[in-house]
């Protein structure tokens, strides 16, 4: 049996045959809601399902947002266990997007939920925070190693309150989000064409301000419903472009419950984001 190629090998390859995007499963009440289906277990399933079938086949990332299935307990687990197995076999790389963040030991459970293969939750990545401390993510991160799994770190992140903490000076003079970007940087060292380990930096903040030379995928959320746009992008990431993975949930969900509803708003963003590149000659 031949072993699984790491994420960043499969992710560079994914965005540079589907191109660059990553759409979000948010089953929002108020999406559920404007889809005409019941806020309950059977709406979530139907709105989860419609997305996955209108997109795995066709988009190179999609991400879960774990809390708004886990609202619903155990029957909202198991419909977003169905939906990461139904994206993977269609072809999507998922990005479970759980924001994990614990002491070691308890990250190594974590660790075992998301990204050990045998799992049934197991994801092509996961998201997770590194305010415990990088070094507590080191379970995660050997765990995602061994099973060929990605890892995003949250390091700036699209909402405004974020800049209280990520902006904030670390010991030695840097800005705490630069030390975790420099912590990611060294997992990636020799990684080619690209690192597992990516960054959280929201395509909201204008100009990151901090070097984003990672040698890894930049997950940039924001843009739809937040208020960024494909357009910005180059002003916030610069040189790094070419890494960089734009995420919309909303954006894109609003335009359900047609599947080719969906599709059309999909295509739309990703002719946006080859643009925006374009333009900035990445
Ligand atoms: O910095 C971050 C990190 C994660 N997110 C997540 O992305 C989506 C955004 O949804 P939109 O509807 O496109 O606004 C959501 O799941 C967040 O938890 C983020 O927004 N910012």
């Amino acid at each position: 049996m031949s072993a699984i190629e790491p994420f960043g090998t499969r992710l560079r390859a994914a965005m540079d045959t589907r191109g660059p995007l990553c759409v979000g499963i948010d089953p929002h009440a108020s999406l559920l809601t404007a889809w005409g289906l019941n806020d309950d277990v059977a709406g979530l399933e139907r709105f989860t399902h419609t997305v996955v079938e209108a997109l795995a086949d066709r988009t190179a990332v999609l991400k879960p947002q774990s809390a708004f299935f886990e609202r619903f307990g155990s029957r909202g687990i198991a419909v977003l266990e169905r939906a990461v197995a139904d994206a993977r076999a269609a072809g999507a790389l998922v990005l479970m997007d759980a924001k994990r963040g614990d002491i070691g030991s308890t990250m190594g459970a974590y660790a075992a939920a998301f990204l050990d293969k045998d799992s049934p939750l197991f994801s092509d990545a996961l998201t997770v925070s590194p305010y415990l401390g990088f070094g507590s993510l080191r379970p995660a991160l050997d765990a995602a190693h061994v099973s060929g799994a990605g890892v995003f770190v949250l390091g700036l992140t699209s909402n405004p309150e974020g800049a209280e903490v990520q902006r904030a000076t670390a010991a030695d003079g840097r800005v705490l989000a630069q030390v975790m970007l420099d912590h990611i940087a060294a997992e990636n060292r020799g990684a080619d064409p690209l690192g597992s380990v990516g960054a959280v930096v929201g395509a909201t903040l204008g100009d990151a301000g901090v070097d984003l030379a990672v040698n890894g995928p930049l997950l940039a959320p924001g843009i739809g419903a937040q208020g960024a746009t494909p357009a910005d992008l180059p002003g916030v990431f610069g040189a790094a472009l070419r890494n960089v993975l734009p995420s919309v949930s909303r954006g894109v969900l609003s335009h359900g419950p047609d599947v080719n509803g969906l599709r059309a708003a999909a295509a739309r963003l990703a002719d946006e984001v080859r643009d925006a590149y374009g333009q900035s000659g990445q």
